[in-house]
């Protein structure tokens, strides 16, 4: 077989099965150049024109937007559009057209609103995400270009840097201490080298010559050859399954466990109701339409709307805010985020790093330390970090001093460190950076001033810590320099060398703390939402700028500490702790876990390759426009402008997302599902219906129209000030308290007109559907708020939505028009005691509110 050709040919669309793909790792460079018929300068602007067209595009999942029928489809299958179209076919074939029309209309409306909403949030989000998106470097026409990941074509040669994601999938051509995360492949969290092939063996743990689409490079470099893209692609496969079966937010699982609650309570209300009507009058047509409409009238039809509405109006006005959306639920975890962990760099500081100066180990200015930082920066290779572009700031670009580069370490998280050979007229030095408490432990000697050697003993280890120690506490930012003599003939280092150095001193840096910060953090305290910072930096460094800014924070943890608790110490250490300092990349996750695991919702926002893992691990991960790639695809939100005070903006919005939901489901919980329960006691105690199977389906009709305002709604301070988190118990207690009232009023309501007033059936109906839909719809502004209903003002759209609907009603039922569904002309005394039971409600609903909403005691 010849492998080399099929993985030159992926198909255009499709998945292939994981593992269905070819080996391709095991064929040498050249044949798959090649077959690619590519080469290392990359290909022409036209031949990859040529072949977007007949790959398509590098998407992970080729055209995951479904068509408006498969959207259809989905929404035609799920159970309470179901009920509703079984409901319009029982009346159809029965003869009931007007029940069938009404029903009809009620699903088109529902799965109409919800389709166009979801269109518009898409297309909102996607605007949003291109914003966003990520590119990778290309060699075309022999020039190096910034391509967006999904031109990128089989052929393609692409330079990878630490800190960016593998675009599509193929072969490292060179590399340069290459490591890459495989974990979102394979599982594994340990780093994987690379290099370049062809390797021998066919399994995925073989392939150290091969990159895969949607991992990421670590550390180091390397020129790639893509072998395949897009759906051919082995983790394009991969994350088409990953994406559709995105585990549910908690709110959204909780309002799923809600509908399906009701769906029950419908069923077994249809049923009572049934076996009653069957008892007491035999089987009759009428009743089980009755039943049906009571059905109809009990589903939520409009929740996924609502749900969709509000979440898009979030994201498009946090976008207003310069926060983008990418993961449309992650709103609510934003608005339920009660712990925000934020690494140190460019959020709480500006990130206009400045190398201010060298001491000595002494404490002295030291021109050589300057010297040999500078020259680790300009030959070491990799990811090229804000320190070493402060470092080269103020130095020429090719400076004529006869160094040469041999060979280097790049910096990565965990060592903290990078190291460069360099050499200089047979004279060859490894020199070192890093973060100076470890690399102090590599060193056994120091250079003094005057350029003499001696040993590192305790006095001088003793001087120089309380040296950094100050430094530390005046806010500069420190870079531990050594070096170590080499061999002349030595050529290459590797890790091992990095021991037995000689202590040089210490470049200092500052980093001005962004004043911003102080009520940027003040203002999130104050909406409940506890801020704790995870830095890779030194402990004094963090303390300094906690007491510039003022930030209030208790308890302190280093990486080392954390190394050493279990994860359920660190899960107890970590809620007591808001600073953390040296932490490792896979601590920063290890924190976040660990404070998840204490049932808080948590955040995180970064931007370094560092903060990836931690990023993805949080419930809601963050990151900011100018952060590496991998920090930016591992976050649901991006912040354009890197402002903590934005954030504060956007857990308000998340917070009256998940208010505005709460409005429906209290609606629907209380008043709508009151109605029908009493509709159904009714039918029980009076010799005919309360309501004509198609008058309830009109009164559902109106009532849903009157709540397509509510995703507009505002939402009050007292709302907006503590995480919103859903709650069942909550929500049952409201429905406990707030059911009964309105059975209570609508059972006095049939009492007083069946044995009050004595009225015949059409004028009891009439009179009822007036009560009915007056108290279902006014009651919204009442429970939209936990305040005195005068005290907080609804969005105009939800008062003409809701008032608009209720005239509706009532034109339908007190006019002529009305004499086509069947009501009459009421009397006026009995008018006015609808009127007066109407009202009498809401006033006792006002009273009752303020029970029914109280918080739980924490
Ligand atoms: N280019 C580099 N060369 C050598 N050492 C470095 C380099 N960059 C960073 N370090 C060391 O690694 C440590 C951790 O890096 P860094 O401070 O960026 O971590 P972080 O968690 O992102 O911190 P922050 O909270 O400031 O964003 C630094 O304090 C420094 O000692
Ligand atoms: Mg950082």
């Amino acid at each position: 077989m010849d492998r080399t050709l099929s993985a030159g040919q992926p198909p255009k669309h499709g998945n292939q099965p994981e593992g269905g793909q070819t080996a391709f790792w095991t064929a040498s460079n050249d044949q798959l150049l090649q077959s690619l018929a590519s080469r290392p300068t990359g290909l022409s602007t036209a031949e990859a024109n040529e072949r977007l067209n007949r790959y398509g595009p590098n998407l992970a999942i080729v055209n995951f937007r479904a068509s408006l029928l498969a959207k259809l489809g989905k929404r035609l299958a799920e159970p309470l559009i179901a009920i509703l179209l079984i409901a319009a076919l029982i009346s159809g074939l029965t003869g009931d057209w007007q029940s069938f029309v009404i029903i009809v209309i009620i699903v088109l409306f529902s799965i109409g609103l919800d389709i166009a909403q979801e269109r518009h949030a898409e297309s909102t989000v996607d605007a949003l995400k291109r914003s966003v998106s990520v590119t990778a470097s290309v060699r075309r026409d022999g020039k190096i270009i910034e391509l967006l990941v999904e031109d990128i074509v089989p052929g393609d040669v692409v330079e990878l840097r630490a800190g960016e994601l593998v675009p599509a999938d193929g072969v490292v051509l060179t590399s340069h201490e290459a490591l890459a995360n495989e974990a979102v492949l394979t599982g594994e969290p340990y780093l994987v080298e690379k290099r370049p092939g062809p390797s021998v063996g066919a399994s995925l743990s073989d392939a150290f010559n091969a990159l895969f689409g949607g991992t990421s490079i670590v550390a180091g470099e390397a020129v790639m050859l893509v072998t395949a893209t897009g759906g051919a692609s082995r983790f394009g496969a991969i994350s088409a399954s990953v994406q559709e079966n995105e585990p549910p937010t908690a709110f959204e699982r909780g309002v799923h466990a809600l509908g399906m609650l009701i769906l029950r309570l419908t069923g077994f209300l249809v049923l009572f109701v049934l076996l009653t009507q069957l008892l007491h009058h035999g089987l009759s047509l009428e009743s089980f339409l009755f039943a049906v409409a009571l059905a109809v009238g009990l589903t939520p039809e409009l929740l996924p709307m609502v749900m969709t509405v509000t979440l898009a109006r979030g994201a498009a006005r946090m976008a207003e805010r310069k926060v983008v959306v990418k993961r449309l639920s992650a709103i609510h975890d934003l608005g339920a985020m009660d712990v925000l962990c934020t690494d140190k760099t460019g959020t709480l500081t500006e990130a206009k790093i400045a190398h201010v100066g060298s001491f000595d180990v002494a404490g002295g200015d030291s021109a050589r330390v300057s010297e040999l930082i500078r020259l680790n920066s300009r030959f070491v290779s990799g990811m090229r970090s804000n320190l070493d572009d402060a470092i080269l700031a103020g130095a020429s670009l090719v400076p004529n001093d006869g160094w040469t580069r041999l060979d280097d370490l790049p910096f990565d998280f965990d060592r903290r460190r990078a190291s460069v050979l360099v050499a200089r007229a047979g004279e060859v030095e490894m020199i070192t950076k890093g973060a100076p408490e470890a690399l102090l432990d590599l060193c056994t000697e120091v250079e003094r001033a005057d350029g003499t050697r001696v040993p590192l003993d305790a006095a001088v280890r003793a001087k120089f810590t309380d040296l950094m120690e100050q430094k530390g506490l005046q806010g500069l930012r420190l870079l531990g320099v050594a070096f170590r003599p080499m061999p002349a003939d030595c050529r290459e280092i590797t890790m091992a060398d990095e021991a037995g150095l000689v202590l040089v001193g210490c470049a200092a840096f500052v980093d001005p703390p962004k004043a911003s910060a102080t009520d940027a953090v003040a203002g999130l305290i104050a909406a409940g939402v506890r801020v704790k910072i995870i830095s890779g930096d030194a402990a004094p460094v963090v303390h300094h700028l906690v007491e510039t800014l003022k930030l209030p924070t208790r308890g302190i943890m280093t990486g080392e500490e954390i190394s050493g608790l279990t994860d359920a110490a660190l899960a107890a250490r970590a809620q007591q702790t808001d600073l953390f300092v040296r932490v490792s990349p896979d601590q920063k996750s290890r924190i976040v876990r660990a404070l998840r695991r204490r049932r808080h919702t948590v955040g995180f926002i970064g931007d370094g390759i560092n903060d990836a893992p931690a990023i993805h691990a949080a419930d809601v991960g963050l990151s900011v426009e100018g952060g590496t790639d991998v920090a930016r695809e591992a976050a649901d939100i991006i912040l354009l402008a890197p402002d903590l005070g934005v954030l504060a903006a956007g857990v308000a919005e998340g917070r009256r997302t998940y208010a505005n939901i709460m409005k429906y489901v209290r609606m629907g919980t209380s008043s709508n599902f009151g109605n029908m329960l009493s509709m159904a006691l009714a039918s029980l105690v009076l010799p005919f219906l309360p309501l004509a199977p198609f008058q309830i389906l009109l009164n559902n009709l109106i009532y849903d129209l009157s709540e397509i305002g509510i995703p507009f709604d505002t939402a009050d301070k007292e709302t907006l000030a503590r995480p919103q988190v859903w709650d069942m118990r909550a929500v049952l207690r409201f429905t406990l308290i707030m059911g009964p009232l309105s059975s209570l009023f609508d059972i006095t309501t049939f009492a007083l007109l069946h044995w009050g007033f004595g009225t015949d059936v059409d004028t009891f109906r009439t009179a009822w559907f007036v009560e009915s839909i007056a108290t279902q719809i006014l009651v919204i502004f009442i429970i939209r708020t936990a305040k005195p209903v005068w005290t907080s003002w609804p969005h105009p759209v939800l008062i003409s939505t809701s008032l608009g609907a209720l005239a509706i009603g009532l034109v339908l039922a007190l006019t002529p028009l009305g004499h086509f569904v069947g009501f009459v002309a009421v009397p006026p005394p009995i008018l006015l005691a609808i009127i007066g039971i109407v009202v009498l409600y809401l006033v006792a609903a006002e009273g009752l509110k303020r029970v029914a909403m109280r918080l739980p005691r924490h």
